[in-house]
């Protein structure tokens, strides 16, 4: 039971990346470390293979997400990659090209890194089930053609791995330099302050200054963590050049610790065989700590998918035959969206802006409305210019109404004052519609992207053709501004300045003129 619980995690690993999402935070072992602290040596001792890129400046470009998975009763080892689930590589040197390739493709070749992982499982006798996340290492100082911030890449992605409360950091520090500068727990001590979740990794013991060692820092009397710190020897660079096969490494490794005067009393709480058993350890354990809520998790994941997954439509319309239909559902959907967008009876309607319908009431309203306002109908107009407008247009002869021809001639100018405003009204709605029609695209019509686009382009289309009764709006706006001045301006009805000094002039027309005021009142 307890063996299955890694493989369960791995599957989960998979169907995340395949669907390209992490939204359940997965117990994992992320390795962390600066470049050269020995990360892929740790890892290849682990696997007790070489696999892994190797060369100058940064070669982890990519997170590796690398499954160790125990076989039994065979002889054969095995790897393959979850972007070629066909493939088996028996071959460790062409999962190298491979892991190579595949950084390349996706990085690019100058050096830079990306987020997206490479999937690897490693089926071996040699190995006990464990998942560990390999990330690039850290680098200080860019070379060669790298992005001058290489460094905050890839600390922002380390932070992004290991700041996740389900992950188990495994820091690697290199022996021979001061553990206080160790990047790797410098970073780790950020998102696990108490030490909870780090596990310490110590490389290069041989390598360290005659006289001294690290019996200090193994005993955990120098950083405390709970999981310890376990040290390791590698293979030198010299031992890879020279081909050094991994089980003699190994067996190097064992014989280093068991004769070391300052390692032999601790020798089987140090070297590799140890480090994996205790991260498989550590692992299954903290897995089945984190079962019950990534079980909660993974539910309301399912419920959240199968709700999604009805707004989709309904499945029977699937097909050619029922394309017709299909498009008739959508459109009308569309329609009715629309329409209840305007009219208020959206289920999403906000609490926080006025929108829809409601925003459209408020640009005639008060938006325009208060344009109107501002608008002094007779504002740039004189007693004197009006006066002189009717006497022009009547000649030598008396008149007792305002004549058509001074009128317009009066008026034209005042209502071009209201052609902006208007104009300015008939766009706002119209952003406003656009506005609404975007927010009409249902789930289920997005699946038909271009079906959705030719939708948006037609309807914006129309649209837009309804601003041209634009200047026939202004001509209803005029009538109603004609009306207006009729009735209220005094020098167009009797009372008035001009006119009434004009009418002085006749009696008889102003006695007839009172006569149909009092009328008129
Ligand atoms: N002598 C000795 N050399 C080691 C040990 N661990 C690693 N090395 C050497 O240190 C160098 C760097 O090791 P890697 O495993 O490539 O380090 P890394 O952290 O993966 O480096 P990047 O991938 O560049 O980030 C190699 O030449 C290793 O042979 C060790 O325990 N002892």
């Amino acid at each position: 039971m307890m063996n299955d619980l890694i493989p369960l995690v791995n599957k989960l690993q998979d169907v995340f990346s395949t669907i390209g999402s992490d939204t359940v935070d997965l117990p994992q072992i992320i390795v962390v470390g600066s470049q050269s602290s020995g990360k892929s040596s740790v890892l290849e001792n682990i696997v007790q293979r070489d696999f892994l890129p190797r060369g100058n400046g940064i070669v982890t470009r990519r997170p590796l997400v690398l499954q160790l998975i125990n076989i039994q009763n065979t002889e054969e080892e095995y790897g393959e990659f979850l972007h070629a689930p066909d493939q088996k590589f028996t071959d460790f040197g062409e999962i190298r090209r491979e892991i190579e390739t595949e950084t390349a493709r996706v990085a690019g070749q100058n050096k830079g890194i990306s987020r997206s992982p490479i999937n690897l499982k490693i089926y071996s006798p040699n190995v006990l089930n464990l998942t560990l996340v390999d990330l690039p290492g850290l680098t200080k100082i860019p070379i060669g053609d790298q992005p001058t911030d290489i460094e905050k890449q890839t600390r922002s992605l380390i932070y992004e791995y290991i700041s996740k409360p389900n992950s188990i950091i495994l820091a690697v520090s290199p022996a021979n330099v001061d553990l206080v500068n160790s990047e790797s727990l410098k970073l780790a001590k950020q998102v696990d302050p108490e030490g909870k979740r780090t596990i310490g990794v110590l490389t290069k013991l041989d390598l360290m200054d005659a006289g001294t060692n690290a019996l200090e820092i193994l005993t955990g009397r120098v950083v405390p963590l709970k999981l310890g710190f376990i040290g390791v020897v590698n293979r030198s660079q010299q031992d890879i050049v020279g081909n050094k096969p991994m089980v003699e490494a190994l067996k190097a490794e064992a014989e280093f610790f068991k004769h070391h005067p300052a390692y032999k009393n601790i020798a089987s709480r140090c070297g590799t065989p140890f480090l994996a058993k205790t991260l498989n350890n550590i692992l299954m354990n903290h897995i089945r700590e984190r079962l019950p809520d990534m079980k909660t998790r993974i539910n309301s994941l399912i419920t959240q998918t199968s709700q999604e997954l009805l707004s989709y439509g309904d499945p029977t319309l699937e097909g050619k035959s029922n394309r017709g239909a299909l498009v008739l559902k959508l459109l009308t959907k569309f329609a009715n969206d629309f329409v209840s967008s305007i009219d208020g009876t959206a289920s999403d309607i906000s609490t926080k802006e006025l929108c829809g319908g409601a925003r459209i009431y408020y640009i005639f309203n008060n938006v325009f409305g208060a344009a109107l306002d501002s608008i002094a109908p007779c504002g740039n107009l004189t007693t004197q210019d009006i006066r002189t407008a009717i006497r022009n247009s009547t000649g030598p002869r008396p008149f007792l109404f305002v004549p058509e021809i001074a009128f317009d001639l009066l008026v034209k100018p005042q209502i071009r004052l209201l052609e902006p405003p208007s104009l300015r009204c008939v766009e706002l709605v119209y952003e406003e519609l656009l506005k609404i029609c975007h927010g009409c695209g249902s789930p289920e019509l997005s699946r038909y992207p271009r079906l959705q686009a030719r939708l948006l382009e037609v309807v914006s289309d129309l649209l837009r053709e309804q601003q041209g009764p634009t200047s026939s709006y202004v001509e209803s706006l005029i009538s109603i501004q004609r009306a207006y001045i009729n009735t209220n301006h005094p020098d167009f009805i009797g009372g008035g300045g001009a006119i009434s000094d004009l009418v002085k002039k006749n009696e008889k027309k102003r006695r007839e003129f009172e006569k149909l005021n009092r009328r008129v009142g």
